[in-house]
């Protein structure tokens, strides 16, 4: 019989990430603080790692968000080493971002500069004291929510994040969607409604980011949440590229 040389092997993360229009997603970054690579995960890869949230061997630590005032719902943070494919895809990620995290601080006027490759980053993290991963899986119930707020560990932030939504919201929940705030100085607040397939990933920023004006950029402090769940259950990856304190 004639091997079928069908790959069926699902696409590396380098792969898959250089396979999305990244001068595009720049530029929707740079306009807008936000942009989504639709499909980065297939539908088997997202229940695959919603079905780890159990497994508590995987986590270094489980939140639960009420316990804190953050909302109502519930987050473990992976442990080192890192599921493969959540490890691949963050050293996959980073250095799109990174160019993208180097443009924003030269328009902010601001000194850092981010290295080429996520390794090189860690080892800066690692340095500083920040050791922890950062990687976590987020489960929520009917009535959870997650409240405003930016994922800040330590001094050393990297500037951009990426938040891959697990379930359908066509038939495992509805409500809870991704929201985003930006506090403009001496200005009302915009918000932004992120809709979201299963498979998608959103990549925003963190904390801040510049907002071209008419007289040169000026900087506006962004949070992200998640509204009311109103039924069934919601996962999301969250990838976070610092290590925490
Ligand atoms: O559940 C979400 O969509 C948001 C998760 C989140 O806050 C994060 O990934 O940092
Ligand atoms: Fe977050």
């Amino acid at each position: 019989m004639i091997p079928t040389h069908k790959n069926t092997h699902p696409p590396c993360a380098e792969q898959r990430i250089s396979r999305y229009d990244w001068s595009a997603l720049s530029a929707e970054l740079d306009e807008q603080g936000c942009a989504v690579l639709q499909r980065l995960l297939s539908v088997e890869e997202c229940q695959s790692i919603a079905g780890m949230y159990p497994q508590e061997t995987l986590f270094r630590s489980h939140v639960r968000m009420a316990r804190h005032g953050f909302g109502k719902g519930e987050y473990r943070y992976f442990q080192y080493p890192l599921p493969g494919l959540v490890s691949a895809l963050r050293t996959a990620l980073y250095p799109r971002l990174a160019q993208v995290a180097n443009h924003w601080n030269v328009r902010m006027a601001l000194p850092t500069r981010y290295p080429d490759s996520h390794a090189t980053y860690l080892e800066m993290c690692h340095r500083a004291g920040q050791l922890r991963p950062t990687p976590l899986l987020l489960q929520y119930r009917a009535g959870d929510y997650n409240c405003l707020h930016q994922d800040l560990y330590g001094d050393l932030a990297f500037p951009l994040q990426v938040a891959i939504l697990l379930s359908d919201p066509q038939e495992d929940f509805t409500g809870g969607e991704f929201v985003l705030t930006e506090q403009r100085p001496r200005m009302q607040s915009r918000v932004e409604v992120v809709p979201l397939q299963r498979g998608d990933a959103v990549a925003f920023a963190v904390h801040q980011r510049p907002v071209q004006g008419t007289r040169g950029s000026y900087r506006v402090n962004l949070r992200h949440g998640v509204s009311r769940v109103r039924s069934g259950m919601r996962h999301t990856l969250g990838i976070i590229f610092h290590d925490a304190q």
